[in-house]
């Protein structure tokens, strides 16, 4: 039975780019990423998330501005964790990306992605991201450069998602 972990990633968008944050410490470090972390106790994904974003690059989004696209999970060989990632857009936001403690911030256009500076898994949901689409990705790592087997779908709604797995929603 896998521990269930839950973690938040929002990535801001233009019609065109797309912010990304080089993480400089901890989990994910030297990679390019969205911005998000661990939900804390007490905290709703969504709060987490927006708490997160403006930690880790400076930004404000409004709750409402903020749309969930995916839903990730990660496990690691050898390791009793699945970790559970609540993915979020937005194209409305307020402020100027700064660099903080933890990431040095980067807009890039979308045919720049640095995915090859990117979690491996990153190129299998991302482009499905770029096109506007909701989608479910299960990845499970080797090691921490190598998917040992995968899954990904596109979905139709988050809530009809969450609803045939009983999870609660991200509010
Ligand atoms: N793009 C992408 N993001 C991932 C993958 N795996 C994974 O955990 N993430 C995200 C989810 C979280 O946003 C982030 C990991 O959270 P974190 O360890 O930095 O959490 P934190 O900021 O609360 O941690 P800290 O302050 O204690 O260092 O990485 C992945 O394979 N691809």
């Amino acid at each position: 039975m896998l521990l269930k972990k839950a973690y938040t990633l929002v990535f801001i968008r233009t019609a065109t780019q797309i912010l990304l944050g080089f993480k400089k410490r901890g989990f994910g470090v030297n990679l390019y990423n969205g911005f998000g972390g661990k939900i804390e106790p007490n905290e709703t994904i969504v709060d987490a998330a927006l708490r997160e974003l403006k930690e880790e690059c400076c930004l404000t989004v409004r709750k409402s501005d903020l749309k969930n696209v995916g839903h990730l999970e990660f496990s690691f060989e050898g390791e009793p964790n699945l970790m559970v990632v609540s993915v979020f857009s937005s194209n409305i936001y307020e402020g100027t990306p700064k660099d903080t403690e933890e990431m040095s911030v980067k807009w890039f256009n979308y045919s720049e992605i640095p995915f090859q500076k990117m979690w491996p898994d990153d190129a299998i949901w991302l482009p499905l991201m770029l096109e506007n689409k909701l989608f479910y990705g299960r990845f499970h790592y080797i090691n921490n450069n190598t998917i040992g087997h995968y899954k990904v779908e596109e979905l139709k709604s988050m809530e009809e998602f969450y609803a045939k797995r009983n999870l609660g929603s991200v509010n």
